[in-house]
């Protein structure tokens, strides 16, 4: 699972977020219409680059730069008059219905948010460091990571061991038990921990699962990746990246916020240290389209056509083992530096550069530098 490290700025003082989240009787509504008083109510989306950095006032920065106007009184903040709400789309000052926990509520939030369980107390939810997710919750972001992770990595297991389909052996057979009952452990593993924490409920976790399989099946069929050029990975990226960031505004300007979950979460999150900048919606984007270019970048490249070479060559169990070794390695300490998160262009800048590392070490770096050392020992004994 992901360690979150970067907090996001800290809650106003009078923020519900600074007090304890006992929900129970009165403590609760009264939290609950003082941080409704807190929040906008004239449907004011968040900027997507933005953090929900709750200064004192709660103003949050527009796309167009502008500050969000002063919040409206507590009694306004039920619904948004003229917000075009939809079952997935709301701005965050409207009460969750309990339908509502199929469109992205997180259950830490929701059960201090909704007005289900009217006069009596809502249910006693404990939070963590790791609760305080800022995205949607439906499907999980980490069930669908773990469940295409692992289904990649289970076929591909089996497909080197296979063979062809009448000539499968009893050892084939064990080992695609052995392997699917690891990846159900595993997927069983991440959905449980990933509830525990009050960050979903169980439809989004299995929702997660099934999706990330599809995902990765969806992309075992699609070969072109493999060949794909550079440009042809540019391009891609730079369409993600303004497609999205241009659907959003486009919703903006029509009143409708896709990122109503991050005020939800810094407004419901029991300890403001504990909202992180880098599980946003758009980190994330930057993240994957990082991962996405510096992938292109390294199988377009000299040292990735190199090392292709050796693949061929006498030292493919040696050279094997060192890359996974090398590459472990690398990303641990890629791991360990986390971009400072007080300057947020400055934070999303260096996760694209970081993600885009990544790829370029592991696929286009480590196999050409060992290459290149095996190659040399190989010239030695010859
Ligand atoms: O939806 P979940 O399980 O809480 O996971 C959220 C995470 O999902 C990941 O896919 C994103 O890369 C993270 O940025 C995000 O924090």
């Amino acid at each position: 699972m992901r360690q979150h490290s970067q907090s996001m700025s800290p809650c106003p003082a009078t923020s519900p977020l600074s007090a304890p989240i006992s929900t129970g009787g009165s403590t609760h509504a009264a939290t609950g219409s003082r941080s409704s008083a807190l929040l906008g109510s004239t449907c004011p989306p968040t900027a997507p680059w933005s953090a929900p950095s709750a200064g004192a006032g709660t103003s949050w920065l527009s796309p167009g730069g502008r500050r969000r106007s002063p919040p409206a009184p507590a009694s306004t903040t039920r619904t948004t008059p003229g917000c075009p709400l939809s079952p997935l789309l709301t701005s965050s000052t409207t009460r969750p219905s309990p339908m509502r926990i199929l469109f992205g509520e997180r259950p830490y939030w929701w059960v201090l948010d909704t007005d289900y369980y009217g006069n009596n107390s809502a249910p006693e939810i404990q939070q963590f460091p790791l609760t305080c997710e800022t995205g949607p919750g439906s499907p999980s972001g980490h069930a669908m990571g773990a469940a295409g992770v692992y289904y990649v990595m289970v076929t591909a297991l089996l497909s080197a061991a296979g063979g062809e389909k009448q000539s499968r052996t009893l050892r084939y057979w064990l080992l695609w038990t052995v392997l699917w009952i690891g990846f159900w452990a595993v997927q069983v593993c991440v959905c449980m921990s990933r509830v525990f924490i009050a960050a979903h409920f169980p439809h989004q976790v299995i929702a997660g699962v099934f999706s990330g399989m599809a995902v990765a099946k969806t992309f075992q069929h699609i070969r072109f990746i493999y060949r794909a050029s550079f440009h042809r990975y540019l391009g891609i990226t730079l369409f993600l990246f303004s497609f999205t960031l241009g659907f959003y505004l486009l919703l903006w300007t029509f009143g409708v916020d896709l990122l109503w979950t991050l005020e939800k979460a810094q407004k419901w999150c029991s300890r403001p240290e504990w909202v992180h900048i880098d599980t946003t919606p758009f980190a994330s984007l930057l993240r994957n389209l990082g991962i996405l270019f510096g992938l292109g970048l390294a199988l377009n490249s000299h040292m990735y056509q190199e090392s292709s070479r050796l693949k061929q060559g006498q030292q493919l169990l040696p050279f094997r083992l060192g890359c996974i070794a090398a590459s472990l390695l690398t990303l641990h300490i890629f791991d360990a530096f986390k971009p400072p998160s007080h300057t947020q262009l400055l934070f999303y800048a260096l996760s694209f550069c970081k993600s885009a590392a990544v790829p370029l070490a592991a696929v286009g770096l480590i196999p050409y530098c060992l290459s290149q050392l095996l190659g040399t020992q190989d010239k030695k004994a010859a």
